[in-house]
């Protein structure tokens, strides 16, 4: 199994008026190629500021140290559109790039092709918040909203108020794939229908607050993956929606996921949903990773008492709900 993503020594900290918070502090780890790891922990952990480094999206006012090596290979599962030539040339360098060539691999191990995680002009469809400063990017590191879709816990934040829903996504696939509009609108198409609207052809005309958060949040989805992504980020995604309306968003990531042969970076405090969905699951604490491992394992065997508490919060000492849910 080889890393999508390498993070190394990772420190975040935030500066503003009120002084300094160390967000994140040196945070090592693997992100796999095809796994769906979830990032858990309680309000204030990191777990945001983790999902904002990766995707290169932190605000300006973000001090970031440390590395975040990418690895991407080609997606036998899903390769990117064939409808026209591919213009960008970071996407065909990084399709190019076979696994374990010498270039694969110096994509992640050495210092001069790092991606410089400086703080990015966000490409997501709609609104970006935060500073955008600079962009110094190395060949393989990965553009936010075309090699890394996300999601956020409110759509609205994503989706712009005033532009019919099949119009946001096509914009996504028209900027990131270099359709052109028919094109990128019969994309849009097809996606409503994947992200299973109930009317995917009224959905099409209709703007953001004519539909349901559930509704609008497999529209955020539909935008998020429109590109193609490698790597799908939902960050709380679901927290907002009643109970029903989240397990069936959580089902659709899943399945959407596996379709396409994404990376799910999901993020999430609720932890029987993150044991449900993912394989892996990484516990933060007050800024720092405390233990990482395959879902069964933490949530059978936590090696740390932090985690152990954690659980029991949830759980009422009884972790057998839990391993019912977690993949097999
Ligand atoms: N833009 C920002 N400016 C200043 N401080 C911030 C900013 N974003 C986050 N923080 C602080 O950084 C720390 C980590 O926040 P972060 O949002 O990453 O945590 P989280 O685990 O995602 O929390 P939650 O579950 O509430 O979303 C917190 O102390 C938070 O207040
Ligand atoms: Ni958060």
């Amino acid at each position: 199994m080889s890393a999508l993503a390498e993070i190394r020594d990772l420190s975040v900290r935030y500066i503003s008026d009120g002084g300094e918070v160390s967000a994140l502090k040196r945070i090592s780890l693997d992100v796999v190629a095809g796994e769906r790891l979830a990032i858990i922990g309680e309000s204030g952990s990191g777990k945001s500021t983790l999902a904002l480094a990766i995707a290169g999206l932190l605000p300006g006012s973000a001090t970031i140290e440390g590395r975040i090596g990418w690895q991407f290979q080609a997606s036998r599962s899903f390769p990117p559109p064939s409808v026209l030539p591919d213009i960008s040339p970071t996407r065909g360098e990084i399709g190019s790039v076979a696994a374990g060539s010498p270039s694969a691999r110096s994509a992640i191990g050495e210092a001069g092709n790092d991606s410089l995680i400086s703080p990015l002009v966000g490409e997501m469809s709609g609104r970006t918040e935060g500073g955008a400063v600079e962009r110094r990017l190395s060949g393989a590191s990965p553009i936010p909203g075309r090699d890394i879709g996300f999601v956020f816990q409110d759509p609205s934040a994503s989706l712009d108020p005033v532009m019919t829903v099949d119009k946001q996504i096509a914009e996504v696939a028209r900027t990131h794939l270099g359709l052109d509009w028919p094109q990128a609108y019969a994309r849009a198409k097809h996606l409503l229908g994947r992200v299973r609207l109930p009317d995917p052809q009224a959905a099409m005309h209709a703007f953001p607050h004519q539909l349901s958060g559930g509704q609008k949040q497999r529209v955020a989805i539909a935008a998020a993956i429109a590109a193609g992504p490698k790597l799908l980020i939902a960050d709380e995604a679901t927290s907002a929606l009643d109970t029903i309306v989240q397990a069936e968003i959580v089902s659709l990531i899943r399945q959407l996921v596996a379709e396409d042969g994404m990376t799910l970076l999901f993020i999430s405090h609720d932890i029987a949903l993150a044991a449900e969905l993912a394989e892996r699951l990484a516990v933060f604490r007050h800024g720092g990773l405390v233990e990482i491992g395959a879902t069964e394992q933490i949530v059978t065997a936590p090696r740390q008492p932090y985690t152990r508490a954690l659980l029991d919060a949830h759980l009422g000492l009884d972790a057998a709900p839990l391993l019912r849910q977690a993949p097999a």
